[in-house]
């Protein structure tokens, strides 16, 4: 097998006293896209920044693209493109203006900005101002000025945040076709069908890494078992299932209630029983990713408490 893309272990980082990265492993193989997903403020935008060579852990260590995190900051931040939260641009320029200033950042010749329009199919919009674009033409060309220099390693932190379902999903195009190429992508996200986007994923909350894997297998480690109950009151049904024994969340879909647990027979049990007093009935249903991270994220809270 080919020298994994990113293998670091342990990273922490300390603000003040607070630790928001806690020994936190990951590794990525060449091509792969992996998620990065967590509640707010769990450390993802922390540990991408420590993996491009923009922060320095207070303990740990590894390598991305070969280079020491620890020693070689400046051949990863040559090798990465990183896209942040709250990419911007030069409103008042063109998108070939912004592109050329980003060009010349990296000291890349100018025939690189031409190659970089054509590639991201820009360049009948070349001359318009980055200010009047769309959300989605605007990620475009945020993506456009990170891949200029040919990285080998793509970091988005939330690139899709506000844009619409159809730039979305033509975003998503563009990594994979990219990642079949050899491009290695870490993203985060909040979107639940863009972690079923990704070839695995790793979930993050308090600073500590609880899940990895594929979808699959990230579903299937929480162990939660899911029905479905159909009918006409479900508000009422909604009521009297919770805190009941068995019963860890309850979640409107459209007309149907999700109910979800750890503990199967007791769920079955509790939902059996409401189906039978509110005229409803009950389904079998596969636990969603969602599902899951709901459940992770009240677990990590418990453990905090
Ligand atoms: N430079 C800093 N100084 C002090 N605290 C910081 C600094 N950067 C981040 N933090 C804190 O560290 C914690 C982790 O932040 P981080 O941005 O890594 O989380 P995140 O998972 O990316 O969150 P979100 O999903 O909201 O983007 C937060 O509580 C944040 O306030």
């Amino acid at each position: 097998m080919s020298l994994p893309a990113i293998a670091v272990t342990d990273l922490t980082k300390r603000f003040g006293k607070r630790v928001v990265v806690d020994r936190v492993s990951i590794t990525v193989q060449p091509g792969e896209i992996v998620g990065f997903l967590g509640p707010n403020g769990s450390g993802k935008t922390t540990t991408i920044r420590m993996m491009c060579g923009l922060l320095t852990p207070d303990a740990g260590e590894g390598r991305v693209l070969g280079h020491d995190i620890l020693r070689d900051q400046a051949a990863i931040k040559r090798e990465v493109g990183y896209m942040t939260q709250r990419f911007s641009f030069y409103e008042d320029l063109t998108i070939a203006e912004n592109l050329g200033f980003v060009a010349g950042v990296y000291g890349l010749p100018a025939d690189a900005v031409t190659e970089t329009l054509a590639d991201l199919g820009l360049t009948s919009r070349r001359a318009q101002l980055a200010g009047s674009l769309s959300g989605g033409w605007k990620q475009r060309l945020a993506l456009a000025a990170c891949l200029m220099h040919r990285p080998k390693l793509l970091m988005l932190d939330e690139p899709t945040a506000g844009v619409d379902p159809k730039a979305r999903r033509d975003f998503w195009d563009e990594i994979h076709a990219r990642a079949a190429t050899g491009l290695t992508v870490l993203v985060s996200t909040h979107y639940m069908d863009e972690a079923e986007r990704c070839h695995r994923i790793n979930y993050i909350s308090y600073g500590k890494l609880i899940s990895q894997g594929t979808v699959a297998e990230v579903i299937a480690a929480a162990g939660l078992v899911t029905v479905i109950l159909r009918g006409p009151r479900t508000a009422e049904a909604q009521a009297l299932l919770l805190n009941r024994p068995g019963v860890d969340q309850v979640a409107h879909w459209g007309a149907d209630l999700h109910v979800i647990g750890r503990d199967g027979a007791a769920l079955r049990q509790a939902a059996a029983e409401v189906a039978a007093a509110t005229g409803a009935s009950m389904i079998a249903a596969e636990t969603s990713l969602e599902d899951v991270f709901i459940q992770l994220m009240g677990a990590a809270r418990d453990n905090m408490a």
